[in-house]
């Protein structure tokens, strides 16, 4: 290596839409670096039992954790003062000391936020150590972290135009639009790979697959939805159906008297971990919630989607998100009461016309960024740069 490394700090995490961005921007950062015969020191600052926890020793990138407070919401004002609330809010002072203590040690050019409780701390520190902060918002509406973070933030990066409005007029000034970074795997999957690793030999590939998502946890709204259907749709597609970890042993049991040949078209799992990318390769049409990090992935890729809503997400991000895409034809949106006959007359054309599904396919990929990571990382150097 030629010059000196470069040191970054990256904070964020509790799910997946705050720890994946986070994970392509460093390793797209690694990649820039090493082109230019540099290293990247890295530390990520998260929290024990958040999902960074576990990505982070699976990917080998130093990790620490510093105490955090956690804001419980509800629509009753004075339920923000729950016991629970207060002692959590009493921690943020004791978690703002330690990630001084771990910015002040670890001397980076610049600390990346991504959201999520733990990077309120870990931002406000790099602003007491003066380095340069920037902070991503993978949402249209601000998440409550980067609320808290915007005036203290350097560079605000974001995913979408729709936010800067929404954003204090200081932070505007320093606002960049750079997308949500996906994973550069998730865009190389190989159908062929999924019908192999997963053993989909009944498969019938004259068929369409769709695949069905709620998440890393798995959605219960869409697991019945998909199970009061599925008699019908193993007549016409494979299904692969992620229902979260904890559910995967109920639906089995739910779904033991399906036919032979029906039984062959449908996988049931709890959770996709290395599989995603050819998973969605295989994909023709997909059943989600509209979370950020799944909109960015199912954008990029261009697919014909059927979203569901989380009604009760962040200042209702997710139907926000929804919405949006159905107004440009690039998914259907079923907002409200998704019952099983809404997600069928929603699922019917997609499934008998391929026309239909490549037009909607074509029309998600407009709103896809596959350059995110790159232009968030431009960022990321232009503020170390700056601060010389
Ligand atoms: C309940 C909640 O608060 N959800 C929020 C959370 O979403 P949450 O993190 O739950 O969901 P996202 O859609 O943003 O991201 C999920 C990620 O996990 C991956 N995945 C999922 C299932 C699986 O089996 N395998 C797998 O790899 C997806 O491909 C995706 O990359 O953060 C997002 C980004 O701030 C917000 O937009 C969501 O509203």
């Amino acid at each position: 290596m030629s010059s000196e490394s470069f040191r970054l700090i990256v904070t964020g995490g509790g799910t997946g839409g705050h720890t994946y961005p986070a994970l392509t921007a460093v390793r797209t950062l690694q990649a820039r670096l090493a082109a230019e015969g540099r290293a990247l020191d890295v530390l990520w600052v998260g929290t024990p039992e958040g999902l960074e926890a576990r990505v982070t020793a699976s990917e080998g990138i130093p990790f620490t954790t510093v105490a955090t407070g956690k804001v419980r919401r509800s629509s009753n004002p004075l339920k923000l003062v729950s016991p629970a609330n207060v002692k959590d809010m009493g921690r943020v002072p004791l978690g703002v000391a330690q990630a001084r203590s771990v910015v002040a040690g670890f001397r980076p050019d610049v600390v990346l936020a991504t959201g999520g409780y733990v990077a309120v701390p870990v931002g406000l520190a790099a602003r007491m150590c003066r380095v340069p902060l920037v902070v991503h918002e993978q949402t249209v509406r601000l998440g409550l972290a980067n609320r808290g973070l915007a005036r203290a933030a350097t560079r605000m990066a974001l995913s979408s135009e729709a936010t800067l409005p929404l954003l204090p007029e200081s932070a505007r000034r320093n606002a960049v639009v750079t997308g949500n970074p996906v994973r550069p795997e998730v865009l190389t999957g190989q159908a062929d790979k999924a019908v192999q690793t997963l053993g989909l030999h009944g498969f019938d590939r004259r068929l369409p697959t769709i695949y069905v998502t709620g998440g890393a946890q798995g959605s219960m709204q869409i697991n019945t939805l998909v199970r009061d259907i599925l008699p019908w749709l193993l007549t016409c597609a494979n299904v692969i159906h992620q229902c979260g970890p904890a559910n995967a042993d109920a639906l089995r049991q739910a779904t033991t008297a399906l036919p032979a040949d029906q039984a062959g078209r449908y996988l049931l799992t709890g959770y996709v971990g290395s599989e995603l990318p050819d998973v969605l390769a295989l994909a023709d049409v997909v059943i989600s919630r509209s979370g950020a990090g799944t909109i960015a992935e199912l954008t990029a890729l261009g697919k014909a989607a059927v979203l569901i809503p989380l009604a009760s997400s962040a200042g209702n991000e997710q139907a926000h998100n929804a919405r949006h895409l159905e107004r440009a034809g690039a998914a259907v949106a079923l907002a409200g009461e998704a019952t099983p006959a809404s997600l069928r007359e929603a699922l019917t054309p997609l499934l008998s016309d391929p026309a239909a599904r490549t037009a909607m396919a074509n029309r998600a990929r407009e709103h896809g960024r596959p350059d995110a990571a790159d232009l968030l990382v431009n960022v990321l150097l232009a503020v170390a740069a700056h601060r010389g």
